[in-house]
């Protein structure tokens, strides 16, 4: 599902770290936008009619062989382009102008003077400071372009082609060093791509709504509800867009935390008017990890097992076509791309089996948690749904580092429920993004009532952040901390040690594994 009825932006992906942040920022700025691989067929460019499409960053050389390139068909559909760094870099190179390893390198901020008539910098001071990572460089631009900017060590830093709308930029206007680089966004999706901007979550709701009910027809949807944010909203929009035809199937797999299947069913069997239903696979699950302890081994075992689940369960109640999952972008890009390496496979994406045959609807595949958050507003839905701190689908089992056993999941268990307890308690919950106890698999020595105990090392992580894709560790007060820790110890069995995660996103993830 991803035809989109309104104006769009494609923003081609040439693995550039911030990439997601550029699609981002155009839908902030009222224009829908998605990222697609930097191959895709031109066809399929077409068929999406998009108002204008930006090449983004990457961290390959367009002079080298085999560093992805356009098909140059792109350059005479006649629609606005807008190179950003290497984006830059290939339109140079693919209409015959000239890239070169720079002789000075430039990371971080630079001061860039920009030509005033530029439509880029329409409205805005033409001496900005903007954000650089680049060391190759545009040294001739092609014929018909014009230079737009320079900065000390880049001569051209802009260039443009006003006539065919080809605008071309060496630095990162997505980062938000880059002082007006939201504005010079604004200024090529208004003047230059003459945008209306139409878009809104409002909007996308709308657009949602009728594009489920065009794929679905008359047809059913099993959608995979968690409780969590993501698949509480996933249901709420197709409820709203097929009524009955939906029902909801949550899995307890024996990896969910203290009291979560007892409250996600009663939340969502008296709060909403939805056919929601449990399934009991504690026994399946824990059989199928038995003995494996390779984190991507388990992570593909559990996303295995939730499909087959679901579709033998299914199967008891008649035929269902669909399968609903609240995937977002965030785990689409963690579980690797044609560009971007495999971080970890989400249960829901990377751990998907081949021989699936439900057709998959995700509404949210292009969003962030922020963005879905504004979502689950928009639909009216209760307020500790859409503040859920996040839990991922493969639960406990991914913070029982290692082999996932009974006893290893109580002790995970019982201490994230005594973490959440005094978080809440010390009003925290509202602050810190998500926050989890992990079990490494190591133990160590200590003392207890004068003996010797030889038992396991608790971890706690909790962490700030907007969109999961980046994080930091939460600052918890000590004596919080300390509270927890001599709770745990004192009332979790088998926990001597407590320690805390003091590592941010990157260059260590959220989860242990
Ligand atoms: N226990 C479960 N039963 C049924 N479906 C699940 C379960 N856990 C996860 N899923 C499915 O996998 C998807 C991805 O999980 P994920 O944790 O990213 O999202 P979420 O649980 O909806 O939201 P949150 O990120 O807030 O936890 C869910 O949206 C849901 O469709
Ligand atoms: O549904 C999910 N299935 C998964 O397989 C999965 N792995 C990680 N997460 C959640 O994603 C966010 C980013 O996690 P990491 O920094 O650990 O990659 C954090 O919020 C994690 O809890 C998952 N969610
Ligand atoms: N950030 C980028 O897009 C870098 C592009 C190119 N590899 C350079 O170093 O100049
Ligand atoms: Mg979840």
């Amino acid at each position: 599902m991803s035809s989109k009825p309104q104006e769009m932006i494609i923003v081609l992906d040439f693995g550039g770290q911030y990439n997601q942040l550029i699609a981002r920022r155009i839908r902030d700025l009222g224009v829908y936008s998605e990222l697609m691989p930097f191959n895709t067929p031109v066809e399929k460019i077409k068929e999406l009619n998009p108002k204008g499409i930006v090449f983004s960053g990457g961290p390959a050389s367009v002079y080298l062989e085999n560093s992805p390139v356009v098909d140059t068909a792109i350059y005479d559909l006649g629609l606005p382009i807008m190179g950003i760094c290497y984006g830059m870099q290939l339109m140079s190179h693919q209409l015959e102008g000239k890239v070169q390893r720079a002789g000075k390198r430039e990371y971080g901020k630079a001061d860039v003077v920009f030509q005033p008539d530029s439509a880029l910098v329409k409205g805005l001071e033409s001496n900005q400071t903007v954000w650089m990572s680049h060391s190759d460089l545009v040294v001739e631009t092609p014929t018909g372009f014009r230079v737009d900017a320079s900065t000390e060590h880049a001569p051209i830093a802009a260039m443009s082609h006003p006539e065919k709308n080809f605008y071309a930029v060496q630095f990162h206007p997505e980062v938000r060093h880059s002082v007006y680089g939201n504005e010079m966004i604004r200024n090529f999706l208004y003047e230059v791509c003459q945008c209306e901007g139409n878009w809104s979550m409002e909007t996308f709701v709308e657009d949602k709504i009728r594009e489920i009910r065009d794929t679905v027809g008359d047809r059913k949807v099993l959608c995979a509800l968690s409780g969590g944010v993501d698949s509480s909203v996933v249901a709420a929009l197709i409820h709203r867009a097929i009524g009955d035809q939906l029902t909801c199937m949550f899995i307890d797999h024996n990896l969910l935390r203290k009291g979560e299947a007892e409250g996600v069913m009663e939340t969502f069997t008296g709060k909403f008017d939805m056919n929601v239903i449990k399934i009991d696979a504690r026994e399946r699950f824990m059989s199928k990890l038995a003995g494996v302890s390779d984190p991507e081994q388990k992570r593909k075992i559990i996303g295995n097992e939730f499909i087959y689940c679901f579709d033998e369960e299914s199967a008891k109640l008649g035929e269902f076509d669909f399968l609903a999952q609240g995937t977002l972008y965030t785990d689409i890009v963690e579980s690797g791309t044609a560009t971007a390496e495999t971080i970890k496979s989400h249960h829901n994406v990377g751990g998907l089996p081949e021989d699936m045959k439900f057709q998959l609807i995700e509404p949210l595949n292009a969003l962030f948690k922020d963005e879905v958050r504004k979502v689950g507003e928009e639909l009216g839905l209760p307020r500790e749904i859409v503040w859920r701190q996040p839990f991922p689908g493969p639960g406990l089992a991914i913070r029982v580092l290692g082999e996932v056993t009974e006893d290893k999941l109580v002790i995970v268990r019982e201490s994230d429920a005594i973490l959440r307890e005094e978080i809440a308690k010390a009003g925290l919950d509202n602050e810190i993004w998500q926050y989890f106890t992990a079990l490494p698999d190591m133990k160590s020595v200590g003392v207890m009532g004068d003996s010797r105990t030889y038992s396991y090392t608790v971890g706690i992580r909790a962490v700030t952040s907007i969109d999961g894709m980046t994080a930091d560790w939460a600052r918890i007060p000590w004596d919080i901390l300390e509270k927890i820790s001599v709770r745990i110890v004192n009332e979790v069995e088998n926990v001597n040690r407590i320690v805390y995660d003091v590592t941010s996103k990157p260059p260590a993830t959220i989860e242990w594994e």
